[in-house]
């Protein structure tokens, strides 16, 4: 690939700040890749000393992987590529002394967070998923603007934000007592502590010489300060962003980090990379023409010099059976008559949910898929019960580890049991492990329970010490002691799921043998860092390529189809209340939609094809659906309108 005069540009800017304002599809991967290569062999830099950032780890695997090729394998494992994340827990684990934190820590998943909420609220009221939604999401936004519960009490508040203040105090001392960290701590703890002890603060802007970011629109504001807080004099950055692609406000990322970026390093170089080298120029005309509705923000003029290419498909659909049959029809007729593979198609949604009917088409049909989310692999019974085990070994305060696990597989621990365990851990101050060995258990239970309890402590005790010893058995002993596989073979009934569930748990396995293997500072917490990288989605390379290897097509949210790039892409549901989504219509929060359309679209180099559906089914009712009002903003010569007889009204044309 021969880079343009621009790129070049980008690439040879090693001095001072630079914000390259790329376009979609103008070459931001291949630019950062570059830059790494120049950094590292023309200008020298140590590769331990260059940090890139990138925006989930299935992009930091890509980088990595089109490196492979360039550098020497040396040079590969001691470049540090990784997510905002994953760089704020190296910094907790190296600092974890002064933060006062046991290193044991378990990092906890949203799933985690709710069942502390609902814990909080045990012995009041049954709260409502939406109000634990609101807390959580309040608990949040405080925290990504670095605000601890002790800055909050210092201002007087109304009533109704002191029962949020309330409740992140209430949540916060949970987290401490139970030794457990959630995502936000990742970048709120190292950020406060570089911030306010200019030692360490020192300490890391000498590790690190140059910073890279790649996807810097979705950066909220305290990932931007962790970033301010590691850059070295002479503020040597490189950071890749296009405000246009910018679909995270709902986790805090604000347009107006590019302005700060400004204001906060006025040296800064701005190149602007406007030629795009993927879309069709029929594609990038209507993506150009949609986004051209959103107010001006930071101005760029994208090109194309492919083909002009086909009109863009659009279908409406009587109901999301027939989208989906559609759909399924026009991806086969289009792979056998441009002789493409599976892999080249992806079939795009707003809400997950939406997948559903369009899997059940693919798999009437034998057509092979992927469901493209790395969170679906910790979503897994197995991997969640499995973590679970490893997580009670490594902390013992880690309660909700104990409770997912306690009588899985079935120990004779009813609910009943569970409930006046946790009666007697709260009264007298214990976790739950330590207290299936309280004193004066048999007052509260009759023999036989006791023993059970009393055993799996002491059983939990050996596998920590076994931990210590062999952790690379670890797995095995548990599966073997608790009889795991026999179990899960009894649980799914199905054979083929139970061979699916096997695949996982060695997949988990392997991951844990090559993270041991790999790991050379064997201290005390060594395994809790794996297991935590291991929550953090680091290293999960297997995953990324099988599914970058298997020829299947695939079928991901509109969000994680960000830095994608697909033959043929598909965009199911442009409807007003899907896409627009109702939630953002309420908000009116409509240009951060259009700019979710605009990144689909942008993904597609040959052939992009829209759906809408005039009828949906909502829990057993029937809705009427309307055309998204992004439709009408499309290029209407463009536009192949497909069942154009059903169309009884005058919109559009
Ligand atoms: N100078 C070039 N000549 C030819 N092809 C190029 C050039 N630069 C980039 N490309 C190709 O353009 C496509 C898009 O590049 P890349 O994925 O790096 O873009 P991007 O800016 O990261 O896109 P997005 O932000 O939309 O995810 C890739 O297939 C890449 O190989």
């Amino acid at each position: 690939m021969k880079l343009n005069l621009i790129q070049k540009q980008a690439i040879k800017h090693v001095i001072g700040p630079c914000l390259i304002l790329a376009g979609a599809g103008s070459g931001k991967t291949s630019v950062i890749i570059n830059k790494i290569i120049e950094l590292i062999k023309i200008c020298h830099y140590h590769p331990k000393t260059i940090i890139t950032v990138t925006f989930t780890n299935k992009a930091a695997y890509e980088i990595k992987n089109r490196l492979k090729k360039k550098l020497t394998s040396f040079e590969l494992n001691t470049l540090v590529i990784s997510t905002f994340h994953s760089l704020g827990m190296k910094i907790i684990y190296q600092e974890y002394h002064l933060l006062h934190i046991k290193k044991n820590f378990t990092l906890l998943n949203e799933s985690d967070q709710f069942k502390i909420l609902k814990e909080i609220f045990f012995f009041s009221i049954k709260p409502k998923k939406k109000i634990l939604k609101k807390i959580l999401f309040k608990i949040s936004y405080w925290k990504q603007k670095l605000l601890q519960v002790k800055d909050l009490k210092k201002k007087k508040y109304e009533k109704s934000e002191q029962i949020f203040i309330f409740y992140y105090s209430k949540y916060e001392k949970y987290l401490k007592l139970h030794n457990m960290l959630d995502f936000d701590d990742l970048i709120l703890l190292p950020t406060l502590l570089l911030k306010n002890n200019l030692t360490v603060q020192l300490k890391w802007r000498k590790k690190i010489q140059y910073i890279l970011i790649d996807e810097y629109q979705d950066t909220n504001i305290s990932q931007y300060e962790l970033m301010k807080t590691l850059i070295n004099v002479p503020s040597n950055f490189t950071i890749v962003g296009d405000n246009d692609q910018s679909i995270y406000s709902w986790r805090g990322a604000q347009q107006k980090i590019f302005f700060l970026l400004k204001k906060d390093f006025p040296a800064l170089k701005t190149i602007k990379m406007e030629q795009n080298y993927r879309s069709s120029q029929c594609i990038l005309k209507a993506a150009n023409s949609l986004i051209s509705n959103n107010p001006i923000f930071l101005k760029k003029k994208l090109f194309s010099n492919l083909k002009y290419g086909p009109q863009i498909y659009l279908f409406e659909a009587e109901s999301e059976f027939e989208e989906a049959k559609q759909i399924i029809n026009f991806i086969y007729t289009h792979k056998n008559t441009y002789n493409l593979k599976y892999f080249e198609y992806a079939i795009l949604y707003r809400n997950r949910y939406q997948s559903k009917v369009i899997e059940t088409e693919l798999i009437s049909h034998n057509i092979p898929y992927t469901l493209n989310n790395e969170q679906s692999f910790f979503e897994k019974l197995e991997i969640k019960d499995l973590l679970a085990y490893l997580r009670l070994v490594l902390n013992s305060s880690d309660d909700l580890a104990f409770l997912r696990i306690i009588n899985v597989p079935r120990r004779r621990v009813g609910i009943n049991t569970v409930l006046k365990l946790k009666e007697i851990s709260l009264k007298y101050n214990l976790n739950l492990l330590n207290t299936c060995i309280f004193k004066n258990l048999l007052l509260f239970f009759n023999y036989k329970t006791v023993l059970i309890l009393n055993n799996f402590f002491k059983w939990i005790f050996n596998l920590k010490k076994i931990l210590k010893k062999t952790p690379e058995k670890i797995l095995d002993i548990i599966i073997c002691d608790i009889n795991y596989l026999e179990w899960t073979k009894k649980r799914l009934k199905d054979l083929d799921l139970f061979k699916i569930a096997v695949n996982n748990i060695n997949f988990l396995k392997n991951w844990l043998l090559r993270n041991l293997l790999n790991t050379q500072n064997k201290s005390s917490s060594y395994f809790s860092d794996i297991i935590a990288r291991l929550v953090c989605g680091e290293n999960l390379d297997d995953l990324h390529q099988e599914s970058n290897k298997s020829n299947t097509l695939q079928l991901m949210t509109l969000h994680s189809s960000k830095g994608l790039e697909f033959s043929v892409v598909c965009i199911i549901g442009l409807e007003e209340g899907i896409l627009p989504h109702k939630k953002s219509i309420l908000l009116k929060n409509i240009v951060e939609e259009r700019r979710l359309l605009y990144v689909g679209m942008t993904r597609a180099k040959m052939q992009l094809f829209l759906s809408f559906c005039k009828k949906r089914y909502f829990f057993g009712e029937i809705l009427k659906m309307l055309p998204s009002r992004f439709l009408n903003e499309l290029p209407k010569n463009d536009i192949f309108w497909h069942k154009k007889k059903y169309i009884n009204s005058n919109f559009f044309f």
